[in-house]
């Protein structure tokens, strides 16, 4: 890596290059700079993660989706070891902080949704619902790789006794990176198997571009709904 944007193959690169101004909105968000210094209160840090349990299970609804929709043996692999490696695993940050705080994993998964959750993730659904696998991997790629280059920066904002330093462990750890790694592959390979190498030339690219783009907006509001709590 020469700059400091992560690797994650060069669908990223471009995309995010295509919307470099909601991205930059994206990871540089106040919600994010207080996760970096430690100053996000408490109560918005709860807040966020409740909603974000709930948006964790709609995403891994959408994974579902891409099972359904893979075009191949390799995609309809990588699909389902995400949804399972989603419900089984990675909603356990988000079942053990909340639990600290007394909220129970029933509580969370009917927890109220706000507009901003329901937006994001009806956006990804609908996304794989109208289009096709291409469509669907395009509103869900935003999620990792963002929250990847988040944790990569976040990394040396830690100090001895950070509130947040779980979190910001997870998305900077090796583990999360190869995620972000491997999720990039299979956009690259969902690309090139179905308009080629040049993809920028396609005539799809313009709507592929936006679809990326709209998650990348609507995962900028959702820290913007994360600020909101106990205003
Ligand atoms: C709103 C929101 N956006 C992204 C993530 C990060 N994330 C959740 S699951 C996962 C793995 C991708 O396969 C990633 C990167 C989040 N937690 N909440």
């Amino acid at each position: 890596m020469t700059s400091d944007i992560p690797d994650y193959g060069k669908t990223f690169a471009l995309m995010r290059e295509g919307c470099v101004e909601q991205w930059q909105a994206y990871i540089q968000h106040d919600f994010v700079k207080g996760l970096a210094d430690g100053s996000l209160p408490e109560e918005a840090f709860i807040h966020y993660m409740v909603q974000d349990y709930v948006y964790l299970i709609h995403y891994a609804r959408a994974w579902a989706l891409g099972v359904v929709k893979a075009e191949s043996s390799e995609e309809m692999r990588l699909c389902a070891a995400t949804v399972d490696s989603l419900i089984n695993q990675e909603l356990s940050l988000h079942v053990e902080t909340c639990a600290a705080q007394g909220i129970d994993e029933s509580s969370l998964f009917n927890a109220k949704e706000e507009l901003e959750t329901i937006a994001y993730t009806r956006y990804v659904l609908d996304s794989g619902l109208q289009g096709d696998f291409l469509d669907l991997i395009l509103a869900l790629a935003p999620c990792a790789f963002g929250y990847g280059e988040v944790g990569m920066r976040l990394k040396g904002s830690l100090y001895d006794g950070h509130p947040y330093e779980k979190w910001i462990k997870i998305y900077a750890g090796e583990e999360f990176q190869n995620v972000c790694v491997e999720v990039g592959r299979l956009v690259d390979l969902a690309i090139a198997t179905r308009v080629g190498d040049n993809p920028t030339a396609s005539p799809r690219w313009n709507k592929m571009q936006e679809r990326f783009t709209k998650a990348t907006e609507l995962e900028a509001n959702f820290w913007t709904m994360g600020l909101r709590a106990g205003k």
